[in-house]
């Protein structure tokens, strides 16, 4: 893997002649989990999109740089909301896909482990319709994980799972996307406060920056601080929403 870099994106984006944000401007510290918040529809997701160039509704007006200044394609992996699983293909080929579409020849190896760590080695020769929403949720999850990318980004990873599910998936992609620049899309404060280096809430008229425990990540789903700081995130939600 190359050396982690921060991004910065900058700037507003309207669709039509609707102003969805404004003077946005969020930063990904290098190597550090980054978590965005929000209500519903604020933008968070557009915002994953625009720092992967893919197409968005509307227009953004402002700057989206790594501080290396090297392109952000190419190194970025993406865990979209929908999980992309192909219908055609088995759980573990889906697994693979992105290394068989860059041409590679897949791990196997390193993909069976992969399936093992996100419970799902009894099922890898299903088909995706054959899976829960649940199981659906945790094969893209290995397939980002496998991804080898110093930049991921992570659009509501773990909503569709069990809360004893959730924990366990959020200390495996703790520790294997540790080192990495990662920004996190979830609506859960708990999550966020668990996975943060930083945690940042998005509306309309910009970022806040949300203080997080001074523990490092991942914290334990005990900590008094993680808790503390959880709840005060939530109410600041409920006001905002
Ligand atoms: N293809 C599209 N065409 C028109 N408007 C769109 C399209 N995709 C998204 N939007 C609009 O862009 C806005 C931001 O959507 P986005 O998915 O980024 O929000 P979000 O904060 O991620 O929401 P959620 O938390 O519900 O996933 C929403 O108002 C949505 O209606």
């Amino acid at each position: 893997m190359s050396a982690p870099t921060s991004i910065a994106l900058r700037g507003s984006y309207r669709i039509a002649d609707e102003m969805l944000f404004d003077g946005v401007a969020l930063t990904m510290p290098a190597g550090e989990w980054s978590c965005l918040l929000g209500r519903s529809g604020v933008g968070k997701s557009t915002i994953l999109r625009l720092i992967l160039g893919l197409e968005t509704a509307g227009q953004f007006e402002g700057t989206i740089a790594a501080g290396d200044g090297k392109p952000i394609g190419g190194r970025a992996s993406y865990m979209a909301q929908s999980d992309l699983l192909l219908p055609w293909l088995s759980l573990r080929e889906n697994v693979v896909l992105g290394v068989r579409l860059r041409g590679e020849r897949p791990d196997f190896d390193k993909a069976d482990a992969m399936i093992a760590q996100v419970g799902l080695t009894d099922d890898h020769a299903k088909k995706p319709g054959a899976l829960s929403g649940g199981m659906r949720q945790r094969a893209a999850l290995a397939r980002t994980l496998m991804e080898d990318c110093p930049i991921v980004l992570l659009d509501e990873p773990f909503s569709a799972l069990d809360a004893g599910t959730r924990a366990d998936m959020q200390d495996l992609a703790a520790r294997v996307l540790a080192g990495r620049t990662v920004l996190l899309v979830t609506h859960d404060p708990a999550e966020a406060c668990r996975l943060g280096h930083h945690v940042n809430v998005l509306s309309a008229t910009g970022i806040a920056h949300w203080p997080v425990p001074e523990s490092a990540p991942i914290r334990g789903v005990d900590d008094p601080e993680l808790l503390h700081t959880q709840a005060s995130l939530l109410s600041h939600l409920r006001g905002a929403a």
